[in-house]
């Protein structure tokens, strides 16, 4: 086991191809009209069909209609849905018993109740991602989550570190937190949107050199 990693936001072939040869573990598709790096339901289905088989594909969605959170999994194929907004549990099993999909729920992590009330989603959710609060954008905001809190927090179930994540200081976010999977987005960008390969290689070669699994203290 290594620590997983997302580079989120793509919307090109290169950037698909840059994070897969990078070591990459995930890669998210952003299908958010207001986000500099939405893609349609068509280019999404396009990038899924680029990233190699290895690689899982996480689509994310903001509170979306069924109709829409339907279409879109029957579009793009992800292995994943990425529930940005301020969906329910209910909504995550309802998405898990109709669709072949793993449902992640991101929650912005304000302070230690957000760490209580994620409890709800036990049972639900395959995996809950704690970001930074939402600001102009649900996500992809680039502010640092204040990674003290999930210090020496026992989760219930499995998780990811997102928010202003970079490869300057994902190796301190790992120390402090053994998060099992970090999340990146604004961090290995040259502009809103536009991914910069060099940063995604530098990211990724970050979280290998400070992998609690394969560097054991
Ligand atoms: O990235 C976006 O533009 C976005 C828009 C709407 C909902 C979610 C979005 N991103 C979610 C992610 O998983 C990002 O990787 C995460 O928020 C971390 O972003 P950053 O702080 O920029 O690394």
């Amino acid at each position: 086991m290594t620590t997983l990693i997302k580079i989120c936001g793509l919307s090109t072939e290169a950037a698909i191809d840059a994070a897969a040869r990078e070591g990459a573990t995930h890669i998210g598709l952003v299908h958010f009209e207001k986000s500099p790096r939405h893609v349609t339901l068509e280019q999404a289905g396009d990038l899924r069909r680029r990233t190699p088989s290895h690689v899982q594909v996480v689509l994310l969605l903001v509170n979306a209609s069924p109709e829409l959170t339907q279409r879109a999994q029957r579009t793009v194929r992800p292995d994943v849905i990425q529930f940005h907004g301020s969906e329910k549990p209910e909504w995550l099993r309802i998405v898990k018993q109709h669709m072949p999909v793993e449902a992640w729920k991101a929650l912005g992590l304000r302070s230690a109740e957000t760490l209580t009330n994620a409890r709800r989603f036990d049972g639900s959710g395959d995996r809950l991602l704690f970001d930074a609060p939402a600001q102009a954008l649900p996500g992809g905001n680039g502010s640092v989550v204040d990674w003290s809190l999930l210090v020496g927090h026992s989760h219930a179930l499995p998780w990811g570190l997102a928010g202003g994540l970079s490869p300057d200081n994902v190796g301190e976010a790992l120390a402090a937190t053994r998060a099992p999977l970090v999340d990146v987005s604004s961090g290995v960008e040259s502009a809103p949107g536009v991914k910069d390969m060099d940063k995604i290689a530098r990211f990724c070669q970050a979280v290998r050199d400070h992998d609690q699994y394969s560097n054991p203290a």
